[in-house]
């Protein structure tokens, strides 16, 4: 069976791979825009909702990097910073999201004058904020948040010394992100070499516009924990017409190392790297038992939500409640903060959260049917 709208959006879900400038309203990009004087390529929200899905739906990667130029230039102040931290931790919660590993550049929002330390300051107040509206409104939701360096650019130690700094206000982790052809993930060494020597812990966008090259380098020089997207590793993955499977050197690694894969169907779809949810290779890698997450990515730029990505799964693949737990524990699994707090989500927030929604099924089913015009 799968699973009704209601029970999707009551679902508990987890999601590893959401950036923050790619998350916002675009009501609040409006007003944000007007107070910032930045122009707009539309001026009401529906329009520039529309925009930014149909300028993201590009086919390339760089191209839909593109549109974060109005959602970068609107994120230059404490107060704009603030805000859209919060209202990313009161939409998340809303859609039933538990918990929440949520990234951005702190090296993009200079521009206002602001230091790295002060961008972090203003989101973790915003996160904290937005946390507290959750709660009170009976959602409660747990946003860590991750920091990217720009892969292009050369402030990648610099990003890993913050992370490190506010290990203990919030940050959890660490990514590089932005054009992946021509920048692999060695150009930033050092600053993975920090981070192992700090005992801190990175995912690496790899293996989403370039293939396995790029995820071989995140992890067997760079060493990362987790990949984000990840999805090309099914480059090395031989399906005969017998359906015999074979796996590559590469993709065996990632398997029997249960190497979280970050899998973000709508946004592949959108940057060309798969051409419909139905032929993602999320099907395969599941029925694989490979470590797959389900994330959203770029809430904006693909008018979606975790909710979202789920239905759209359901309806290719078929999966019902067991398999939605089954992603959200093994994103728990997989999330950066400690071991102990990751068993509490699984086993007091995710688990019975499932529970209750199998048990409600189970009374509906046992409700007597209506009663026939005959017995009445
Ligand atoms: O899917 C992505 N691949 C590579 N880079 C990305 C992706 N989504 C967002 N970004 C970039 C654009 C943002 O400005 C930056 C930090 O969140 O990360
Ligand atoms: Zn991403």
């Amino acid at each position: 069976m799968v699973p009704t709208q209601a029970e999707v959006l009551a679902a508990p879900k987890v999601v590893l791979h959401d950036h923050l400038d790619g998350g916002l309203r675009p009501e609040t990009v409006i007003e944000l825009a007007a107070e910032a004087g930045h122009e707009l390529p539309a001026d009401s929200a529906e329009a520039l909702r529309d925009w930014f899905v149909a300028a993201a739906d590009s086919d390339s990667l760089e191209r839909y990097l593109e549109t974060f130029e109005h959602t970068v230039a609107v994120m230059q102040t404490r107060e704009a910073l603030s805000r859209v931290a919060a209202e990313c931790a009161e939409d998340l919660a809303a859609d039933g999201v538990v918990y929440a590993e949520v990234r951005y550049a702190p090296e993009q929002h200079l521009e206002g004058g602001l230091t790295l330390d002060d961008v972090v300051d203003a989101v973790e107040t915003g996160f904290r904020l937005g946390e507290r509206r959750a709660a009170d409104d009976g959602r409660p939701i747990r946003v860590a948040t991750l920091l990217t360096a720009m892969r292009h650019a050369a402030r990648s130690s610099e990003i890993a010394e913050l992370v490190v700094r506010y290990r203990d206000a919030g940050v959890v982790g660490f990514d590089i992100a932005g054009a992946e052809a021509g920048f692999p993930p060695t150009r930033h060494l050092d600053a993975f070499e920090y981070l192992r020597r700090e005992n801190a812990h990175f995912t690496i966008h790899a293996g989403e516009a370039f293939g396995l090259p790029s995820i071989w380098e995140a992890l067997q020089w760079c060493g990362a924990d987790r990949l984000g997207h990840g999805v090309r590793i099914v480059d090395d993955i031989q399906v005969a017409e017998s359906g015999e499977v074979t796996l590559g050197k590469l993709a065996a690694y990632v398997r029997d190392k249960r190497i979280p894969l970050e899998l973000c169907p709508s946004s592949n779809i959108q940057t060309g790297a798969a051409s419909s949810i139905a032929e993602h290779p999320f099907g395969l890698l599941a029925k694989l038992r490979f470590r797959i997450t389900v994330n959203t990515d770029n809430r904006l730029m693909s008018a979606t939500s975790m909710s979202r990505e789920l239905s759209l799964l359901s309806e290719a693949f078929g999966y019902d409640l067991d398999d939605y737990q089954w992603f959200a524990v093994n994103a728990l699994k997989s999330a950066f903060i400690p071991f102990d707090e990751r068993l509490v989500l699984i086993n007091d927030v995710v688990k019975p959260g499932y529970a209750a929604l199998r048990a409600q099924r189970t009374l509906a089913d046992l409700r007597p049917g209506p009663v026939s015009p005959r017995s009445a």
